[in-house]
């Protein structure tokens, strides 16, 4: 059996029920970031980048994007917050910080999503005001439509998965209320799930 065929035996049952639709599956996932990593290796050619994961959503991401990459880097976290349930606070909080300096570095900020734009606008400004030798972004999804017409529609993010539609999507490191981070792929939420 394949792992994709695997992963689809686990997953027959239980919290798929609760998903409306699968947007990207094991095997999309995987394939885009395998692309991915393939241009970050050869756009980073004879450098050491850094990835910067902001958690808790982007560990399976940095996970398999850091295993497509063919150079040596090194991975540091972040852990921010600004989601209660389906809504963002407004409010960013940094709940833990880099452990290191990132002075000199060329920094790669490791993203589930990107949606209504506030979590990365405040982090990369934060990280640009440490002194890097550069700054980008790799976000899985953009959910550019949220945006549409306002100022941070384009959000400059060098590397994007997919862009999403506007659905409260979970899976592959996203959450609703902390639950289905563990899927392996990436769906919407059936709305009596949260309403
Ligand atoms: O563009 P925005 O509207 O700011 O939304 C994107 C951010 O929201 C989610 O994080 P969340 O605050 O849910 O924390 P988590 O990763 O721990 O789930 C997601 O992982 C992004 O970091
Ligand atoms: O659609 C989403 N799903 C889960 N977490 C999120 N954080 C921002 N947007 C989303
Ligand atoms: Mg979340």
């Amino acid at each position: 059996m394949s792992t994709s065929e695997r992963y689809a035996k686990i997953w027959e049952g239980g919290l798929r029920g609760d998903l409306r639709e699968i947007l990207y599956d094991v095997d999309t996932l995987q394939s885009t970031i395998l692309d991915m990593g393939e241009q970050i290796t050869r756009d980073y050619a004879g450098k050491e980048p850094l990835l910067v994961a902001i958690l808790k959503g982007s560990y399976p991401f940095l996970a398999d994007l850091a295993r497509a990459i063919n150079l040596p880097l090194t991975v540091d976290f972040m852990a921010v917050s600004s989601y209660k349930g389906t809504k963002s606070t407004g409010v960013v909080r940094i709940l833990k910080d880099l452990d290191r300096s990132i002075s000199g570095r060329d920094v790669i900020i490791v993203e589930d999503i990107i949606d209504s734009g506030l979590t990365l606008q405040y982090l990369r400004e934060n990280l640009r005001g440490r002194g890097p030798a550069s700054v980008e972004i790799a976000a899985l999804l953009d959910k550019k439509v949220v945006r549409a017409g306002k100022p941070n529609e384009d959000m400059g993010a060098k590397y994007v998965g997919f862009e999403c539609p506007n659905e409260f999507v979970v899976g592959y490191g996203l959450d609703y209320n902390g639950r289905y981070r563990n899927l392996p792929f990436i769906g919407v939420l059936r709305e009596e799930v949260y309403s």
